[in-house]
């Protein structure tokens, strides 16, 4: 499964704890992150991730559209509720997506916890369902 990586500053040392107690699941899945988030976790735990921009130059985005074209199963988004964001509407955004296409989303180590077991106990792979039928907007 693909799986994105997030978190805002001050929630990097939580993921990167989460990362490092789950190494062993994370590393059956193709890891995607925004940049600082995917340097600290490569650092920290030796896998392999496919990094985009940083979030506010436009990493939110990026994975955002992969979630627009279903290519995106879980998302790991550890948001900072305190401390405003200067790309806010960047945020808004990659939470909608997952919403309008079915993904998993955990925006806090709770529920990080429960979608990491159910990934373990392959209850997502209805994903490979959803994915291989691709767009969900296209015609026919
Ligand atoms: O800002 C972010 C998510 O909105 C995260 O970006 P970085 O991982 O580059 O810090």
């Amino acid at each position: 499964m693909n799986i994105a990586l997030i978190a805002h500053d001050k929630k990097k040392d939580d993921i990167v704890r989460f990362a490092i107690a789950y190494k062993s699941i994370l590393a059956e899945h193709t890891l995607y992150a925004t940049g600082t988030t995917g340097s600290r976790i490569m650092k920290e735990t030796g896998l392999s991730i496919h990094r985009f921009q940083s979030g506010p130059l436009g990493g939110d985005q990026e994975i955002g559209a992969l979630i627009a074209n279903n290519k995106m199963d879980v998302v790991f988004f550890f948001r900072d509720p305190l401390t405003v964001q200067p790309h806010e509407p960047d945020v808004s955004a990659l939470v909608r997506l997952c919403d309008v296409y079915a993904v998993p989303l955990a925006t806090n180590m709770g529920t990080a916890e429960i979608i990491i077991k159910g990934l373990e106990r392959n209850d997502l792979s209805w994903r490979n369902i959803v994915s291989e039928k691709g767009d969900m907007n296209e015609p026919g």
